[in-house]
């Protein structure tokens, strides 16, 4: 279990934040070659970008790249450039389809991408929400799913409303495919980097509704996003009763027992113990 509570995009552009990163808590980072980067400054990004990440100098840190989207002059370009960097990833934006995500992973074979180079694909289109299925389960390369939910709402018409009402359906229906194909899932980014409790009430939506972490756009998100996506000392306390009520039950010869009042069965044993690898995982980082 890979903990990706926290995962911060910075502009590949931008040096200094690719250095400061090196001392940032997140437990992933994006170095972006898209939407943060302006065209003229596409390919001193890429290399700036591909040298950091082939540098080893990130620690425990996860490191991918975002590429520029298939339809663009400059994705196969960074496409092969990231492979040969051989990042932990390669975030491609804007993925539609099964077909998009095949031709990234036949792309990054060709350019020799190490096989520790995994495919994060970024769902951010009202086609991307209707193909979720298709696209989660197209690859074993693909790992991670990755809501864009600035793209979905300005694809959408939407205005921001309490509790992102109008994205619910799309982030739900990426939330099925993605645990329906096993893979992990990260929340779109909070544009208000100076509302942190906004952020937080945010966050605690995205878990509540099952997400593996969120990604970010500024450090000082990073802190209060560990905490919301960590499972806390109550959550811990009651996942090691759950697994011994339920062992002594077994022994005893009983399926199902109460727990502080509520039923637990089998079910919620896989669950605890969930709770608990996750602890553990991020305890080792
Ligand atoms: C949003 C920002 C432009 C704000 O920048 P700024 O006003 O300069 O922030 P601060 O002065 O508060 O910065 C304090 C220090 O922290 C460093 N910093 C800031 N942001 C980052 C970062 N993302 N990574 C690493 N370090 C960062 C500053 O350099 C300062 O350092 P120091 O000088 O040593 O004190 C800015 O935060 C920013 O550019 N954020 C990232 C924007 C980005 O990557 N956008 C693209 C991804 S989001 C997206 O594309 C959405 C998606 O596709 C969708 O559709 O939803
Ligand atoms: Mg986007």
């Amino acid at each position: 279990m890979t903990p990706r509570r926290s995962v911060l995009y910075m502009p590949g552009a931008n040096e200094r934040a690719l250095e400061k990163a090196k001392t940032l808590p997140a437990d992933a980072l994006i170095f972006d070659l898209e939407d943060a980067v302006s065209p003229d400054a596409k390919e001193s990004a890429r290399e700036r970008v591909c040298a950091a990440a082939a540098s080893g100098d990130y620690g425990k840190r996860e490191v991918a790249i975002r590429v520029n989207g298939l339809d663009t002059d400059w994705h196969d370009a960074d496409l092969r450039a990231a492979a040969q960097a051989g990042p932990a990833a390669v975030v491609v934006p804007k993925v539609n389809s099964a077909r998009d995500v095949m031709t990234i992973e036949r792309a990054l074979e060709l350019n020799g991408a190490p096989e520790h180079t995994m495919i994060w694909a970024m769902l951010e289109t009202p086609v991307a929400m209707l193909h979720a299925e298709e696209i989660a389960s197209a690859s074993e390369r693909l790992t991670v799913l990755v809501m864009g939910t600035n793209d979905l709402a300005k694809e959408l018409h939407a205005e921001p409303a309490a509790g992102r009402a109008p994205l619910v359906a799309g982030l739900s229906l990426s939330l099925l495919a993605a645990r329906a194909a096993g893979k992990q899932i990260l929340d779109g980014v909070y544009n208000d980097v100076q509302n942190l409790e906004g952020f937080e009430a945010e966050a605690t939506q995205a878990r509540q509704f099952g997400f593996d972490g969120k990604t970010l756009i500024h450090p000082g998100q990073i802190e209060p996003c560990n905490r919301v996506f960590a499972p806390s000392d109550e959550a811990i306390t009651r996942a090691r009763k759950v697994i011994e009520a339920f062992e002594k039950a077994k022994r005893d010869g009983d399926a199902v027992v109460t727990v502080d009042g509520r039923m637990v069965e089998n079910l919620h044993v896989a669950e605890a113990e969930r709770v608990l690898a996750l602890a553990e995982a991020i305890k080792a980082r």
